[in-house]
């Protein structure tokens, strides 16, 4: 976006929103939280409702409402008549209930807010300094299981958000050969594997990921009855040599490798191919920087890899695909199909050359 013919005016008020996007963000929060959002919608059709009556609905001060409002009506989250009743705009209606947005602010608060106080140091030290406002790892994969539960939720859901809507078409194309063994690389919860035995009633995944991960992800597994055909190995793709075992007929990637730096994804890369035969397809599944169509969402693509910056390992990113077309090329794997899928994703499907 090239802002060079913006007026003095506006770029100072475009200034002074980002010194106080915080202090935005948190009353967007704390509307949504107290039911705000909720009550003026409910009263659109009436013409909007007032502070006050907001304040007797909710058994909040008339001050407390006032400020939040106050600061929502300059960012044109909503809007008040003469009357001092108030709508919300577009934006105030997304910020209250479009699902997107939602995951992205729960995410934002519960998991990154805190933590992103420490960015200019991680900036400096390569390392993921806000994760002390989580817990004692060294990575947050690390403590994925261990995280409070509501932290767990905002987590899970922000990242379930990008691919389970994507799954239904993506089995199309991981089953289109019929494939028996699925080896399902950074598996997390076990909801590819569930999803793909519910698919195809003959395939067997092996889900490969973090030893607490992988708990997790068997015990979801269990739980929907497919335990004999999923089965677990544990790794962690940082120790030196890491290895799979041979016998995959389908390697699955799935919003995984971008967990990891440039030089750590060619290690896993090229571990996988060791493992692979002519035959054996690798797909990764991936968000691209340079393959949105929307600029917000290479915008979303942009905020979370700061969040692995300040949060996550210190040094990987979502990247631009033209990153990984020199990965997979180096890693000695081939991309025979390019495939994008659904609003966010493309698939690459490789082979060994
Ligand atoms: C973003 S999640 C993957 C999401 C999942 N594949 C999906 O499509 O929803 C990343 C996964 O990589 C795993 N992972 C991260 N670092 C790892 C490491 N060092 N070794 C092994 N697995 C790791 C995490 O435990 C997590 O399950």
């Amino acid at each position: 976006m090239k802002n060079t013919t913006i007026r003095a005016i506006d770029a100072i008020q475009e200034a002074q929103k980002i010194a106080f996007a915080p202090f935005v963000f948190q009353a967007t929060v704390s509307l949504r939280k107290l039911g705000v959002f909720n009550l003026i919608f409910e009263k659109r059709k009436k013409g909007g409702i007032t502070i006050e009556a907001i304040s007797k609905e909710l058994s909040i001060s008339t001050y407390g409402i006032g400020v939040l409002l106050e600061i929502a009506e300059s960012s044109q989250i909503v809007t008040k008549d003469d009357e001092g009743r108030y709508l919300l705009t577009t934006t105030g209606y997304f910020l209250n209930y479009n699902e997107t947005v939602n995951v992205n602010i729960n995410f934002t608060n519960d998991v990154c807010y805190k933590g992103l106080f420490h960015l200019n140091e991680s900036i400096k030290t390569g390392k993921p300094e806000g994760l002390k406002e989580l817990g004692n790892w060294s990575t947050v994969y690390e403590g994925l299981s261990q995280l409070t539960p509501e932290i767990q939720k905002s987590w899970f859901e922000f990242d379930h958000h990008y691919s389970d809507a994507v799954f239904d078409d993506a089995l199309e194309i991981v089953f289109r050969n019929n494939p028996k063994t699925i080896f399902d690389i950074g598996g997390n919860t076990g909801k590819f594997a569930i999803r793909s035995c519910s698919f195809n009633e003959d395939v067997s995944i092996k889900i490969i990921d973090l030893p607490g991960q992988l708990k997790k992800a068997l015990t979801n597994v269990k739980n929907e009855g497919f335990e004999k055909r999923v089965s677990g190995y544990e790794i962690d793709w940082l120790k030196d040599n890491p290895e799979i075992p041979n016998g995959a007929d389908t390697i699955w990637m799935c919003q995984f490798l971008d967990c990891f730096s440039e030089e750590e994804i060619l290690k896993i890369l090229t571990t996988a191919v060791k493992s692979m035969t002519n035959e054996t397809e690798l797909l990764i599944m991936e968000t691209f920087t340079d393959r949105q169509r929307f600029d917000n969402a290479k915008f979303i693509l942009e905020a979370t890899s700061l969040y692995f910056t300040v949060l996550a390992n210190g040094n990987s990113k979502m990247y631009p695909a033209e990153v990984f077309l020199k990965l997979i090329d180096k890693a000695g794997l081939v991309i025979r199909e390019d495939i994008s899928i659904g609003e966010y994703h493309t698939m690459f499907v490789c082979k060994k050359k």
